[in-house]
């Protein structure tokens, strides 16, 4: 599909890529870049490619299609790096979970003659670095192209069509949409995950082992989300700031709404808000979108949708 595809940053969503790739055959050669020596060196006993730099600007070198998957706060040096070795012609996306910041920091870096797409595979786990990927990651999901006005649109179909080789569906949206709709469905679950479980571990000089000794399931759920790396998280709740901020004032103006129902013993206002909220997570599965997390999301798997 590309003669030569650079991936700078071997991570969990790099190393997915080098899998599914080589999974699809759909890289005649993939050269890999990644800021620590020793993730380099990871990355080149796993054989995730078939080179290694530790420049990035040689890496995507002659690259037909450049992946940069690194922490959105990275995005700006490392297109500041890339930009000048780009070859006329070539796609370079990225992966990034917010999309306005990473268009603001990386597009002013690169050259007018290459096609910038930005992107966001749907698809993860809290696991990161490049033991963390696996082939099948983004088979079912979702992934979110944001292209500025004017993209070359065979530019976009091709990126797509790439993205479906790696096993993923695709939809293009507007950067400020897809902010504002990653920061209730993703960012602010991962923020209340943090949360709660900071305030558990705060209780624990109180209650002792208790937090760990009977935690259930649902605080189980959390504290998977809650061992995201601190890095990712912290850089998109720096980069996608606004619509973060909208949807905690939402979530806080509901949260108050909850604490009165329970407060003063409403139990109509109760049930009716657990009932609604059941046929959502009802209608995500019958969606195809049931996410199966076995072992607390070592491999998050979609279902197809039921025929
Ligand atoms: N972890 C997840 O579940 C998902 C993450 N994303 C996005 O994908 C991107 C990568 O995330 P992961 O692969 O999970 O992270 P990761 O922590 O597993 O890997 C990040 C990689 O970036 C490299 N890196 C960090 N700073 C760099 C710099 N300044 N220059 C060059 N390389 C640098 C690291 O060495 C590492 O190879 C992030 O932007 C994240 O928001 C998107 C979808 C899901
Ligand atoms: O592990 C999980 O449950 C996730 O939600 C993974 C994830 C994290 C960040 C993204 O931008 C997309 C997906």
């Amino acid at each position: 599909m590309f003669e030569r595809v650079a991936l700078v940053g071997i991570g969990l969503i790099g190393s997915s890529l080098a899998h599914a790739m080589r999974r699809g055959g759909l890289a005649g050669r993939i050269a890999i870049a990644t800021r620590s020596a020793e993730t380099l060196k990871r990355a080149e006993e796993l054989g995730l490619g078939d080179e290694y730099h530790a420049d990035a600007a040689v890496a995507v070198a002659g690259a037909d299609l450049v992946i940069v998957s690194v922490p959105v706060g990275a995005s700006g040096a490392v297109a500041q790096t890339i930009g000048p070795a780009l070859k006329p012609g070539a796609i370079v996306t990225d992966v990034g979970s917010t999309k306005g910041s990473v268009i603001t920091q990386m597009q002013p870096e690169l050259p007018g003659n290459v096609h910038f797409i930005p992107g966001h595979p749907i698809a993860g786990t809290e696991h990161s670095g490049p033991d963390a990927g696996f082939a099948d990651l983004f088979d079912g999901r979702w992934c979110i192209l944001t292209p500025l006005p004017g993209t070359d649109a065979e530019a976009i179909s091709s990126l797509t069509r790439f993205w479906e080789a790696c096993g993923s569906k695709v939809d293009v949206m507007d950067p400020q949409h897809h902010d504002m709709v990653l920061a209730i469905v993703s960012h602010l679950p991962h923020i209340i995950a943090y949360n709660i479980v900071g305030t558990a571990d705060d209780l624990e000089a109180v209650t002792k082992s208790e937090v760990i000794k009977y935690s259930a399931s649902g605080f189980r759920d959390f504290t998977r989300l809650a061992a995201s790396d601190p890095t990712m998280w912290r850089d998109v709740c720096l980069h996608n700031r606004d619509a973060i901020l909208e949807m905690l004032a939402r979530f806080s103006e509901d949260l108050s709404a909850l604490q009165r129902a329970v407060r003063w013993g409403d139990g109509e206002k109760l049930f009716d808000l657990f009932t609604r909220t059941r046929a959502v997570r009802k209608s995500i599965i019958e969606a195809g979108q049931e996410i199966d997390v076995p072992d607390f999301g070592r491999h998050v798997v979609a279902h197809p949708p039921k025929p």
